[in-house]
């Protein structure tokens, strides 16, 4: 059973559409980056997982149950806003929150110490949560979603405005409880983080995913290899030499050259018979940077193309 899974979900807040049809699965212990830019859908689809929303149409289920609320003591939830009582501890934050998730007694207590240890404020889990900076507040929501040892972690934009330190933190955080095998939902505008983080990411344009897959396929599907010959040979003088038919070389620069991936074979196999000597071939990656560029101008030209007949938009 996968952690998430929805099939041709819509949700329109009366005439503007939100999501549409989106078919998507997240299979358990996968860490999923939701990208988009702002007003695409992502806290949409995150209030529909949490249940404070209901969808138009379409199914939905999350860790098995189509009735999401049914699955909420398996979720931690990390608001893209948490908002605090500023003039508790942030100890006392965690006791009362832990109390009404269940969490309480002497094995409540020594998990929440556990917690604070785990999100680095175990020194001043006594002073009062407004006098924490915005990265520490953060961290202690990590810990409030923690609470219930949950399976599946939503996290909405948990590192936006924080500091460069601060996100850094937070990113240890969330890498420790991929590698636990945790289930992730991340919604980020750091392309960067979430390449780090994510082994599968979607993006949502106007409520569409436009694409989806694996971080590791999308960013090497350039099909672009990088190959170096020895240093005092110029490596376009030497293609042209082999008769390299041109369309294959993308760009050379010294003793390097950029080759489409298919024509990969072709040219080694020019280059060993002629005893170029070959110093090292390499397959070259965009960045999910590039891919997200790349994916929201091929969606701009496809909507240009055929316009959509139905209102949808941005906030
Ligand atoms: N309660 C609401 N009533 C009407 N329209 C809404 C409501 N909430 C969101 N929308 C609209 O739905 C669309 C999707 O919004 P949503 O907040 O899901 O986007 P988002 O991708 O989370 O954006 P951001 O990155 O800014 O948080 C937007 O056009 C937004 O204006």
């Amino acid at each position: 059973m996968a952690a998430i899974e929805c099939v041709e979900l819509t949700k329109m807040y009366e005439q503007r559409t939100a999501l549409r049809d989106l078919s998507l699965t997240i299979e358990r212990g996968q860490s999923f980056g939701l990208l988009g830019e702002n007003g695409a859908g992502k806290s949409t689809f995150v209030r529909l997982l949490m249940g404070f929303i209901f969808p138009t149409s379409g199914q939905l289920q999350v860790l098995g149950k189509t009735k999401v609320a049914q699955a909420h003591t398996a979720i931690g939830y990390v608001h893209e806003r948490t908002l605090f009582e500023p003039r508790i501890s942030g100890r006392r934050y965690l006791v009362h929150l832990g109390r009404l998730a269940g969490v309480q007694g002497s094995v409540g207590l020594k998990h929440i110490d556990a917690l604070l240890e785990r999100v680095h404020l175990q020194d001043v889990a006594q002073r009062p949560v407004g006098s924490y900076s915005k990265g520490m507040q953060q961290r202690l929501a990590i810990a409030q979603a923690l609470l219930t040892d949950p399976e599946l972690l939503i996290l909405d934009e948990p590192t936006s405005g924080l500091d460069p330190r601060s996100q850094w933190e937070i990113r240890q955080l969330i890498q420790g409880l991929r590698q636990e095998g945790k289930t992730i939902l991340l919604c980020s505008h750091y392309l960067t983080e979430v390449e780090a983080l994510c082994d599968t990411i979607g993006i949502l344009r106007r409520g569409h995913m436009i694409l989806s897959g694996a971080v590791s396929d999308l960013v090497s599907s350039k099909n672009v290899v990088e190959i170096t010959i020895a240093e005092q040979l110029d490596a376009r003088e030497t293609l042209v030499r082999l008769e390299v038919p041109m369309q294959a070389i993308l760009d050379t620069h010294g003793n390097t050259c950029k080759v489409r991936g298919e024509s990969q074979a072709e040219i080694l196999e020019k280059l060993v018979l002629a005893h170029v000597p070959l110093l090292s071939l390499q397959p070259l990656n965009q960045s999910l940077e590039e891919v997200y560029v790349q994916a929201t101008e091929q969606a701009d030209a496809a909507a240009i193309a055929q316009p959509a007949p139905v209102a949808s938009g941005g906030k």
